[in-house]
């Protein structure tokens, strides 16, 4: 499961939005390696949470840690060239453009000749760098099984097809801390299986660190090491699924007074 460097420190971070408590002294660590996912029920602020972390927000109060390094103040970019990569809730993907250039975006940050030196083309390595970029491009598209969409455009590929190019985009920039929001959002059982796979992969494999919001309580369970559970803006719990799924506060938040229910359609 990895050492236990936290490569994530969130520390008492608040967030408001006018009159509107967003997330209210929520600490939290994640180490290097962790599959760490939150939850909670509807506005329990899992987004907004994500978003501070990614830089899309910058919290009220608290501060971020990230590989050692205080990110508070950071924008999304400067932290995505720190190694940070996320996927969107709503899937942010060129729709006309084909899957392969859109995997490419991913890593036109980590390209050293960039549009600028175009006229240096020849001079400066700038086709070799594109051949390691392409294969390494193509060790996604072969690693997520979307080779046979590869030339295809982004968006006339079924929901769940494009859900996993937007994973792969997020994967090419090869990020040391992977934030995923709802990546199973809107799909079937099938593509459900087949992302958790992935994800899981992504994370024994790979190594990749993994900070996942996912409402499908089932898959949660099954593949995060610890979870952290939001309500209210609050921490209400944290730790193993067991644990977490065993406190009388988070089957109250769920489930309300209905102890028998599982639990999966309840936050479904
Ligand atoms: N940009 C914003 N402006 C104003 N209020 C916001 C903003 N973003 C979030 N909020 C509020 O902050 C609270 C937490 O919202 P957030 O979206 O983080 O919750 P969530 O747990 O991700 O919810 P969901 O599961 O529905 O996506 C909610 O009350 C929400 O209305």
């Amino acid at each position: 499961m990895g050492d236990q460097t936290p490569l994530l420190e969130v520390k008492d971070v608040s967030l408001r939005f006018g009159g509107v408590r967003a997330l209210t002294e929520v600490s939290f660590h994640v180490r290097a390696g962790e599959l760490f996912s939150i939850i909670g029920p509807n506005g329990a602020g899992k987004t907004s949470m994500l978003n501070c972390i990614s830089g899309r927000y910058t919290p009220t109060e608290g501060r971020i840690l990230f590989d050692g390094r205080d990110v508070t103040g950071m924008t999304p970019n400067h932290r995505a060239s720190l190694g940070m990569g996320r996927t969107f809730q709503n899937l942010a993907l060129f729709a006309h453009m084909s899957v392969l250039d859109n995997i490419m975006v991913g890593r036109h940050h980590l390209l050293k000749n960039n549009i600028l030196s175009g006229s240096l083309y020849w001079l400066t390595g700038a086709q070799t760098e594109e051949l390691a970029h392409r294969r390494a491009v193509e060790d996604i598209i072969d690693f997520l099984e979307i080779a046979h969409v590869r030339r295809a455009t982004a968006g006339q590929l079924s929901y769940g097809l494009r859900k996993r190019v937007e994973l792969a985009r997020a994967v090419a920039l090869r990020p040391k801390l992977l934030l995923l929001d709802e990546p199973m959002a809107g799909m079937n059982l099938e593509e459900k299986e087949d992302m958790a796979r992935f994800i899981i992969d992504l994370s024994e494999e790979w190594g990749m660190t993994i900070v996942m919001i996912e409402h499908d309580m089932g898959v949660v369970a099954d593949i995060s090491h610890r979870i952290m559970v939001l309500d209210f803006g609050r921490k209400l719990a944290e730790g193993s699924a067991d644990e977490v799924l065993n406190n009388e506060h988070v089957k109250k938040a769920y489930l309300g007074e209905d102890d028998d229910d599982d639990g999966e359609e309840a936050v479904a």
